[in-house]
């Protein structure tokens, strides 16, 4: 489990995290979405004790994480893959994490194993491809068998292959039970990974919520007709207060259901050819959403340094 509470970070005038307070928990997948720059690299070195709040507080198991006893047991966390020495061999790499961290070596075959490593477990890092640093990354972070995992942005620069794996490993790993926190900007990654949603726009909550709610609550449904008497229908539908607009061919509308729609040309004798719903796309909805945080600070006054 993961709490933040009011937990809030600035760097000089920057408020680059602002009093945040949300709960991550355990056996599902959450996602934590928010466009570059929002916040969630330092929301997430907080969580890990690496910067420290200027105001609030993460607490990882209850406790701040700088406080665990054995950090490696608690805590795994893939934040830069690249940042390794890259003239250590793969086994070197994650033999010499254990040892500094009290862990058995024998962990290190079980993590290379799980991440798909054994065969270059050999091979030196510095040849190792993006996708393969991510699962070397990953496999460190599995080195202690946390109960809680941090990635950050892990799919950035991967390929489709690499993107699947890491997506069906972190499901199987909340699968397990574990706390599985994961950041992106990537709406459509999420709605992919991730059962529940933290999403942050400017260092401030935006949502906090399951991954289906938050489509449902954030993408508008449009209803679409087309009918060979559709200047008709518009003056139809006009008159009960529901102005269409003309997009591809069809009449749009929204905030109106297709039955009332049907139901309104059948009575005025209009042949109606075509007759559907349809939500707006996720990504849509992301933007939608974080369109509102840029909103909120347009105020020059309140905008972080950098960004007036
Ligand atoms: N060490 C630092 N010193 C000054 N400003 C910083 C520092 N680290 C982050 N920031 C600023 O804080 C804000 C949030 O940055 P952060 O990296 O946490 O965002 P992010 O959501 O992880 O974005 P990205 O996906 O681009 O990494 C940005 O405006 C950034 O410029």
């Amino acid at each position: 489990m993961i709490e933040a509470r009011g937990l809030t970070k600035r760097y000089g005038s920057t408020l680059a995290v602002d009093d945040l307070s949300f709960t991550v928990r355990p056996g599902v997948v959450t996602g934590f979405l928010g466009p570059n720059g929002a916040g969630k690299s330092t929301t997430m070195r907080m969580v890990l004790g690496l910067d420290r709040p200027s105001a609030g507080e993460a607490l990882v198991n209850g406790h701040p994480y700088t406080r665990a006893a054995a950090p490696m047991r608690e805590v795994g966390a893939l934040l830069d893959a690249k940042d390794v020495h890259g003239g250590r061999t793969a086994r070197a790499h994650l033999l010499a994490l254990a040892q500094s961290n009290g862990l058995p070596a024998s962990r290190v075959g079980d993590v290379l194993e799980l991440t798909g490593l054994s065969s270059v477990a050999r091979k030196r890092i510095k040849g190792f491809s993006l996708g393969m640093s991510q699962r070397l990354g990953i496999a460190a972070a599995l080195l202690g068998d946390p109960s809680v995992l941090l990635f950050d942005e892990p799919v950035n620069g991967l390929d489709p292959e690499g993107i699947l794996w890491i997506r069906h490993f972190m499901r199987s790993l909340a699968a397990e039970g574990r706390t599985v926190f994961v950041s992106s900007h990537l709406m459509s990654e999420m709605a992919l990974t991730a059962d529940h949603l933290v999403v942050i726009g400017r260092g401030r909550l935006l949502a906090d919520t399951s991954t289906p709610e938050f489509i449902e609550q954030n993408s508008a449904t449009k209803v679409r007709v087309r009918s060979p008497q559709a200047g008709e229908l518009a003056s139809v539908l006009a008159s009960r207060g529901h102005v269409p607009t003309a997009v591809d061919g069809y009449l749009e509308l929204s905030g109106v259901a297709t039955d009332e729609v049907g139901d309104a040309a059948a009575a005025a004798g209009i042949t109606i050819h075509e007759l559907f719903s349809q939500r707006s796309s996720l990504e849509e909805a992301f933007l939608e959403l974080t369109k509102d945080s840029l909103d909120y600070v347009a105020d020059p006054h309140t905008a972080p340094e950098g960004q007036r």
